[in-house]
Parts: C-alpha cells; sequence; structure tokens
C-alpha cells in the first residue's frame, strides 16, 4: 500500500532558474514536462498542490536597477516573467493529463484568470492544481514571499521550495564547499543566521502562520514525491 503523505496541501515554489536547464536563458520544456511529472506524482498521492514559480530563468528586476534603470518596470518585468513559466507549466501538466489553472496576481483576461483567495481555494477543493503567477503584484518583493503569502492564504501545511540545492546550508554551497547542509532549523534561526536560501519577508510570513518551509532540490526526480511520503532529502525549517 501507498505510503500516506505527511501533507493535505501544499505550495510549491518552483524555481525559475532550474527551468531554463543547459540553455542559459529561457525555458527548456523537457525540464519543466519534469516537474509537470513530480507534480502529476503528488496529485495521484492525493495531496492539493498550488504553485508559485519564479522567474529568474528570464527576468529579475534588480537586472535593471543595477544598469540605472527603473527598478519598478524592472519588477514589473519580472512579474510578468513568472506569468510565461506558469503559462508552460500549465501545459506541461495538461500534456499529462492534470487540470491546472493559472491565477494571476496582475489582471491579463485574455491569458489566465485573476487571482483570488476565495477561486483559488474552490479550485484547490476541487482538486485542480492552481498556478499562482505574477508573484504578489506588487514590486519590490520576490516570488519567494509570493509563495509565503499564497500558502497562508489557502491554508496551506507547508511550503516546498524546490531550489537548485539540496536543503539548507551553513553558507552557499555553490560558493563554499565547505558548507554543511542542515536536516532541521527553525524560522527564527534561518533568518537569525541570515542564511540567504529565501528572502527574510518569507521566512517571517510563513513562521508567523506556522507554515513550515521544506528546501530540496527540485532537479531530484520523483523528491517531492518521496518527501510527501516522508523519505526524500530536504531540510525542514519549522518551530520545534
Ligand atoms: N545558506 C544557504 N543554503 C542553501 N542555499 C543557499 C544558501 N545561501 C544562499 N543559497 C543559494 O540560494 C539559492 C536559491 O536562491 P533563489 O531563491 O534566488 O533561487 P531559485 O530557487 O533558483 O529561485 P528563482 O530562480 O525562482 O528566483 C540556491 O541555489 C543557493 O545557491
Ligand atoms: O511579488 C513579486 C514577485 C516577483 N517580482 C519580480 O519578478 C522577478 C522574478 O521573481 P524571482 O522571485 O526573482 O524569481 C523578481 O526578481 C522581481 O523583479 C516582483 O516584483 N514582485
Amino acid at each position: 500500500m501507498p505510503a500516506k503523505p505527511q501533507y493535505r496541501r501544499v505550495v510549491l515554489k518552483a524555481s525559475g532558474e532550474a527551468l531554463m536547464g543547459g540553455q542559459g536563458f529561457g525555458i527548456d520544456v523537457s525540464v519543466v514536462d519534469r516537474i509537470a511529472s513530480d507534480i502529476a506524482e503528488a496529485r495521484a498521492l492525493g495531496v492539493e498542490v498550488g504553485v508559485v514559480i519564479g522567474g529568474g530563468n528570464i527576468f529579475r528586476g534588480v537586472a535593471v536597477a543595477s544598469k540605472g534603470g527603473d527598478r519598478v518596470t524592472g519588477d514589473h518585468m519580472g512579474m510578468l516573467a513568472t506569468v510565461i513559466n506558469s503559462l508552460a507549466l500549465r501545459t506541461s501538466l495538461s500534456k499529462l493529463g492534470v487540470e491546472a489553472i493559472v491565477l494571476s496576481a496582475i489582471a491579463m483576461p485574455e491569458l489566465c484568470e485573476s487571482f483570488s483567495q476565495r477561486q483559488a481555494t474552490a479550485y484547490m477543493n476541487a482538486g485542480k492544481v492552481v498556478i499562482f503567477a505574477g508573484g504578489t503584484g506588487n514590486p519590490f518583493f520576490t516570488t519567494d514571499s509570493a509563495a509565503a503569502l499564497r500558502a497562508a492564504e489557502i491554508g496551506a501545511d507547508a511550503l516546498f521550495k524546490g531550489t537548485q540545492v539540496d536543503g539548507v546550508y551553513s553558507a552557499d554551497p555553490k560558493k563554499d564547499p565547505t558548507a554543511e547542509r542542515f536536516e532541521r532549523l527553525t524560522h527564527t534561526e534561518v533568518i537569525e543566521r541570515g542564511l540567504a536560501i529565501m528572502d527574510t519577508a518569507a521566512i517571517a510570513l510563513a513562521r508567523e502562520n506556522n507554515i513550515p518551509i521544506i528546501v530540496y532540490s527540485i532537479h531530484e526526480q520523483g523528491g517531492f514525491g518521496a518527501i510527501l511520503k516522508g523519505e526524500g532529502r530536504c531540510t525542514t525549517v519549522a518551530d520545534a
């Protein structure tokens, strides 16, 4: 008999940067298809899944600001990038027969529905995957914060951060090969130690709403499902 999942409803924050695969920019459809198959596996386990995708494979607002441009416009461009990624994920999920709805924080009715907490909850109750596009809809935020916000709004039991590394380390493992991986930390420890796995606003919002954050590698096929079954490799950020 398959293991019972540990969570009923989760939000997955999927790395935007991961979507470019080996291309260096944009969307590698085979990567999106693989992430979609992990989400399909979670649905098959009976877990309700909301998804927030980053935009780092296409655009980040700081790129404009660092060249002297207008940060707010840059952030608008970054949020549009998350809509592009969300539409790509919806396409990959539908190829697998998984019904997914894109709800955008920025109205663009020709492309997708606009976000409302009530509509999102109704779709999730009906077993559809809800993809939250357009971040929070506000500049100066990130999709990590959007993921924590949506997780709180829809009453998620956990926030999964599927990223480029397999957990939270004592320092950025891409820069410091001596960094050590943690199995478990509290939200407060992540903030106080300055562990830059997620922005502080996102962690604080998750802490305030008692939402555990599970950090794992999005590159690990089946990793999402394995963790849902209590088996995979990750760092759990939760109050003791
Ligand atoms: N203490 C730490 N532990 C783990 N990773 C860390 C730590 N500090 C920095 N990092 C880095 O943070 C990165 C994750 O950051 P970020 O959220 O910007 O990327 P992402 O998940 O690819 O999201 P996106 O592309 O959607 O913005 C990891 O790939 C890792 O290199
Ligand atoms: O609420 C939000 C979310 C995102 N942005 C902008 O989009 C890019 C891409 O998001 P990442 O989290 O970096 O993947 C981000 O750099 C911001 O420019 C935003 O303004 N508000």
